[in-house]
């Protein structure tokens, strides 16, 4: 993968990928299948201050729509979210594969089974939503989030700053002590599922099941990175937004990626007939999990 560089912005209307990224969609898009990955919040949705009050960037659900309409192209969601709420913002197209929970919870098309937790897990889940409970009652404007998985305690409409960053780190070291809590840092909030799940794992799954010949990947968070880390040189990675990445190619919002997608479709939509499949599974079902 080429390094990131940051990409232009043009708000007068949709913009155009930077070269090297255009060129590594359009030498992905005849690797066939073509898993593409993405990362809801703040990739293909605009961060909000409410979490409840998300959707796609329209243009991003339409290149989303357009990608899932392809032969030999398997589109996934990989979130944070829990699967049932993903399902719902994301309103994604049929087809569309979805891992929720960083991948605890995963609807890959007729065999998905239901997050079950342990006794134990359960236990610990209830642990956490009482040790978050009680830290965001010190704090005005923080925020419990009660997830199938575990729990997140969300800060972004804490006004004071200073106030908001410890108490994420006091709930990370918090929820760290907890037996079989997996705490982990996101944007303006600290996760803590009580099941252990990356999307490294998960896009390494998919991988698996759609027998993909390349992916591609991309997400703006700190989870996220665990993503980056299972790509390889066929595979493209895009970080959007700033910060740290293992990515190869950067844009600069969740408006930008429509650009991407468009890329990626208009040269899967190209590579049409002319050339046959280099393997035959698509949809999860088709390829027994390893
Ligand atoms: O993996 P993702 O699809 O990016 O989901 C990660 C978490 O996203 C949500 O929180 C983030 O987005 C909120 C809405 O924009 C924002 O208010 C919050 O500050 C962000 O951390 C969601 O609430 C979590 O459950 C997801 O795990």
């Amino acid at each position: 993968m080429s390094p990131a560089a940051d990409a232009p912005a043009d708000p007068a209307g949709p913009v155009e990928p930077p070269e090297a990224l255009r060129a590594a969609v359009e030498a992905l898009a005849v690797r066939r299948p073509t898993l593409v990955c993405l990362d809801f919040d703040g990739c293909v949705a605009e961060l909000a201050d409410d979490p409840a009050a998300v959707a796609p960037v329209p243009a991003n659900a339409a290149a989303v729509e357009r990608l899932a309409a392809l032969d030999d192209v398997v589109v996934a969601y990989v979130s944070g979210r829990p699967l049932e709420q993903l399902r719902a913002l994301a309103a994604p197209p049929a087809g569309v594969l979805l891992v929720g929970s960083h991948g605890a919870e995963q609807d890959l098309g007729a065999d998905a089974a239901p997050l079950q937790l342990t006794a134990a897990q359960r236990r610990t889940r209830e642990q956490v939503l009482e040790l978050l409970e009680e830290l965001a009652n010190r704090v005005d404007g923080a925020l419990v989030e009660r997830k199938p998985a575990g729990a997140a305690l969300h800060v972004r409409a804490v006004a004071d700053a200073a106030a908001a960053e410890a108490l994420l780190v006091e709930a990370h070291e918090a929820a760290a002590a907890v037996d079989g809590a997996h705490p982990k840092d996101g944007k303006m909030v600290v996760e803590v599922p009580v099941v252990h799940a990356t999307k490294g794992e998960a896009i390494r799954t998919l991988r698996r099941r759609t027998g993909a010949a390349a992916v591609f990947f991309a997400g703006d968070d700190v989870t996220d990175e665990q993503g980056f880390a299972v790509l390889g040189d066929d595979d493209v990675g895009v970080k959007v937004g700033t910060g740290e990445t293992l990515a190869g190619h950067r844009i600069a919002a969740p408006s930008d990626l429509a650009g991407v997608l468009a890329a990626l479709a208009a040269r899967a939509e190209a590579r049409g007939a002319d050339a046959p499949p280099r393997s035959t599974p698509t949809r999860p079902g088709a390829a027994p999990d390893a």
